[in-house]
């Protein structure tokens, strides 16, 4: 497994030079004229120029890596790879870091007792087919604890999606995977209600936004809630739109797999460095394979200070401005809590939170340590620092 993961990676384009990119939200789509930087150094380098290298990368790699349709249905997923991931996997995307990660995947998730009772993998608002030429189908994944979905939870799709219309990438579809309420934060209220939230928030605000409830779902075989780490998220959903879908189409009718990256704020990011809450493995996967458009949060941390440390990763970083706002799910329960009006909520989840007295008192302190007392980054919740970076 390690060794046919090598040779995917080894086989992976090497960077052609795009750096970590910084572009206003408020341009347009057709602005260019915003300034990016390279945290790696204080060079600066202009969006347009970033976005012709990934253009040309692209289009020097369409041709030999794409597949017609029948290719893919006719053909079961390679079992010797990675989560049915191929090893030409991206070759139709935005340059790879030049630093390539040498930690090991883990493995997949183990499959959960499927099917559960009206679960299926949500779709209806994937685009299935690209608009635009030369441009790699992208698929955002934000995982929360939504407890409750904010506004800014909302436009960071808005503003992800606009600074991905100034790169190669043609975003086709974006995804809220709320986690288990077995992730130990004593904040959340039962998956149900963030479900219900989510939508509500997502029908209020006309996001193209999907719920992905599985990690709610997930159970172990005896049919306990379970944790499900964010890099296997985003490996199944991989698997989900690419190997179960078969891809997206182009405007020449062929299969792509799609780019599916990580949607954060600043402020998880700034936590990525921290062993004891993410296992590198699993960053590598995340932010090595993968990637992430991570958005800015001035309220909470410096963004240089969340991106220095992932700097081996830099060209599967997109850094996306946000304006400044203090906007947090933890403010919006302290109004609720203290009988304010939570502004920064959509109207339609304040109403739901009333209407289930949701978020009426102080929740008890996040758990830190496992049942036996020791902290635990493989077991239910890897919470303990993610707490404590605010
Ligand atoms: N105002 C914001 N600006 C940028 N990113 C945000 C903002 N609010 C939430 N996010 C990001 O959304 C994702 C999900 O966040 P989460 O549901 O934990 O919300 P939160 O406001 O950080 O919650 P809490 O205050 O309960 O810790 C995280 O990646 C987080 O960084
Ligand atoms: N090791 C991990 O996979 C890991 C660590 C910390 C947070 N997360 C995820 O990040 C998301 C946001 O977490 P917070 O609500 O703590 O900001 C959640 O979906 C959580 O599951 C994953």
């Amino acid at each position: 497994m390690e060794l046919l993961h090598n040779k995917r990676r080894l086989s992976s384009p090497s960077s052609a030079g795009a750096d970590l990119a910084l572009a206003s939200p408020s341009s347009s789509s057709s602005s260019s004229s915003s300034i990016s930087t390279s945290l790696s150094s204080p060079r600066s380098v202009s969006v347009s120029l970033v976005n012709q290298q990934i253009q040309n990368h692209n289009h020097n790699h369409n041709h030999n890596y794409t597949h017609t349709h029948n290719k893919i249905h006719n053909h079961p997923p390679n079992p010797t790879t990675m989560g049915g991931i191929a090893a030409d996997v991206f070759a139709s995307s935005p340059p790879r870091p030049t630093n390539l990660p040498t930690g090991t995947p883990t493995p997949p998730p183990e499959p959960m007792s499927e099917p559960y009772h009206g679960y299926s993998f949500p779709h209806n608002r994937l685009k299935r087919r690209l608009t635009h030429p030369n441009k790699t189908p992208l698929v955002l994944v934000s995982c929360g604890s939504f407890s409750p979905p904010t506004s800014l939870h909302m436009s960071m799709f808005s503003v992800a999606e606009s600074y991905a219309e100034r790169t190669g990438f043609e975003l086709v579809g974006s995804y809220m995977s709320p986690c288990s309420d077995t992730y130990g934060k004593s904040s959340l209220v039962p998956a149900h209600h963030r479900i219900n939230m989510c939508r509500l928030a997502i029908e209020q605000t006309n996001s193209n936004a999907m719920i992905d409830d599985w990690e709610t779902l997930r159970r172990d075989e005896a049919g306990r809630p379970v944790y499900t780490r964010t890099a296997d998220v985003l490996k199944r959903l991989d698997e989900q739109l690419n190997d179960v879908l078969g891809g997206i189409q182009t405007l020449d009718g062929t299969f792509v797999r799609a780019r599916v990256m990580l949607l954060i704020g600043a402020d998880l990011a700034l936590t990525m460095s921290d062993p004891k809450v993410w296992a590198p493995a699993d960053i590598d996967v995340l932010l090595g394979y993968y990637g992430a458009f991570i958005v800015e949060r001035p309220a909470l941390c410096a963004t240089q200070d969340a991106i220095q440390p992932l700097k081996k990763y830099h060209g599967n970083i997109m850094v996306v401005p946000s304006f400044q706002n203090d906007v947090s799910s933890t403010k919006a329960r302290a109004q609720i809590r203290n009988g304010e009006v939570a502004q920064d909520l959509p109207r339609s989840v304040y109403d739901y939170i009333k209407l289930h007295h949701l978020y009426g008192s102080a929740p008890p302190k996040d758990r830190h340590v496992d049942k036996n007392g020791k902290p635990d980054l493989e077991m239910v919740s890897p919470r303990l620092p993610v707490a404590s970076h605010r």
